[in-house]
């Protein structure tokens, strides 16, 4: 018998990557050639200890697929005594709505919604809804709405109402950040640079937001992101930046798409940020290496600053002043992993190196990213932390009976960013032989 649809109670006994694949086999085979009744039982799970089960459009009038009269694909989950309604064809992308003990209540979706698609799966992890966009390209297939992680609990708190929050999901992790920090002029762009020009493949520069006007040779989205303060101010409402600070007069901010969008490339981010910045980042879920860059003396820092010749004489003076006060929290804060003191450059560099691990390094190709490729049939079972899709290959001689464990144990991140962490595995039904 073919899978089409499958629902599982999770079993005690964990099903994980290592399992025999012969022995999954065989054991979704069991599950699978159950009697269809057996759905009835699992109607009305609720969340907490994370039971199993799938939404699956193949299922005609089963509970959890809505299909409305359109041809809006939806699917339901039901979360405690919340329903989750997710889909709709009406739009550009994918939405959310949640009905409270039967009722429709207003609900807030944070984060970038995935584009539609030709139906999707939907399967309840503890704390958020896996979503299995099918006939979607290998990096648009899986995102995650959250229902009850921690920002989407700090997110009801601040707003007062309902929340959920979409996030796109990545196989694999990303490269740990690191943050330079330093006074005005002590030096911090120009190590990067040497940094990026040496190691082209291997670091992405987090372009940040200012409010502060550009310098003759900066160039907006490559230098920074030139905005008006209003907009910025409502951006950052919007949860979109990881840190901002007003620096020198002006408002400067991390977006965390910045850093999403270097970790995506596969390469390490840089952020250059103040040291109220480091701050905040230190406190947020972005784990990173912190650095913080020391002048010599603070004469030698007013003579860098003042031969760059970037700034007016009011502003060497007040970015002097604020020198003094961030040298002091760099160095004694307990913020910064490491203070290196760039008096000569050459030297200062090769330390940052050291720190990174790059001395005497050769760069190596990278190898291509694992992508995943869900075809557009296939149906989803869960055990545990392991997500089971067993691939529906039809119009082939053989019948193809591939499957892949998609692995979410070691989930990372989450909104208002992507959630990494991701892992899977492609298992091919012919090479183990008859079941
Ligand atoms: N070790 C060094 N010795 C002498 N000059 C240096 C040294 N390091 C950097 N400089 C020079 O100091 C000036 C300031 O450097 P840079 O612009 O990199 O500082 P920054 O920390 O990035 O400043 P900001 O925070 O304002 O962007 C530049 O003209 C640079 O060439
Ligand atoms: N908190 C943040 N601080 C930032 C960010 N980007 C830059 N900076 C800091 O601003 C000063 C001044 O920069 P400049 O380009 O005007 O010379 C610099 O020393 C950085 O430390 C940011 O995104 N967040």
């Amino acid at each position: 018998m073919k899978v089409h649809s499958l629902i599982l109670v999770a079993p005690s006994s964990a099903a994980s990557l290592s399992l025999h694949p012969k022995l999954l086999f065989r054991k979704l085979k069991t599950l699978s050639t159950r009697d269809d009744t057996r759905l009835d039982s699992v109607k009305d799970f609720s969340m907490g200890e994370a039971p199993a089960f799938i939404l699956q459009g193949l299922q005609k009038g089963f509970d959890n697929v809505l299909e409305s009269k359109g041809g809006a694909f939806e699917t339901a989950t039901v979360v405690g005594d919340k329903k989750y309604v997710i889909g709709g064809t009406d739009g550009e992308t994918l939405s959310a709505r949640v009905k409270i003990l039967g009722e429709w209540v207003n609900l807030v979706e944070l984060g970038t919604k995935p584009i539609s698609c030709n139906g999707h799966s939907a399967v309840l992890l503890k704390d958020r809804i896996l979503i299995l966009k099918k006939n979607s390209k290998p990096d648009d297939c899986i995102w995650f709405l959250e229902v009850d992680t921690q920002f989407v609990k700090a997110q009801k708190k601040i707003l007062g109402t309902e929340v959920v929050a979409w996030s796109k999901g990545v196989i694999g992790n990303a490269e740990k950040p690191f943050v330079i920090s330093g006074p005005s002029g002590v030096g911090k762009g120009t190590l990067i640079s040497m940094l990026m020009t040496e190691f082209p493949s291997m670091f992405g520069f987090s372009v940040s937001h200012t409010t502060r006007a550009p310098r003759c040779m900066e160039k907006d989205g490559i230098h920074y992101h030139f905005t008006q303060k209003s907009v910025m101010e409502n951006e950052i409402k919007d949860g979109k930046f990881l840190e901002f600070a007003s620096v020198h007069g002006n408002l400067y901010g991390t977006s965390v798409e910045a850093v999403e969008q270097v970790s995506d490339s596969g390469k390490r981010c840089i952020l250059e940020i103040d040291v109220q910045g480091a701050r905040s980042v230190r406190a947020s879920s972005l784990e990173a290496m912190f650095i913080f860059i020391c002048p010599p003396t603070m004469e030698e820092l007013e003579k860098r600053l003042r031969d760059r010749g970037t700034e007016t004489e009011e502003q060497v003076q007040k970015r002097l002043r604020n020198a003094q006060n961030e040298i002091e929290q760099g160095t004694s804060s307990g913020i910064f992993d490491h203070i290196l003191h760039n008096d000569n450059l050459q030297e200062c560099y090769a330390n940052l190196k050291k720190l990174l691990g790059l001395d005497n390094c050769v760069t190596s190709p990278k190898s291509a990213p694992k992508e995943i490729n869900l075809p557009m049939d296939h149906s989803v079972s869960k055990i545990d932390d392991k997500i089971i899709i067993n691939c529906i290959s039809s119009g082939l001689e053989k019948e193809s009976n591939n499957m892949i464990l998609l692995d979410v144990s070691s989930l990372k991140g989450g909104a208002p960013g992507r959630t990494r962490g991701l892992d899977f595995k492609v298992i091919d039904g012919h090479r183990n032989g008859p079941m």
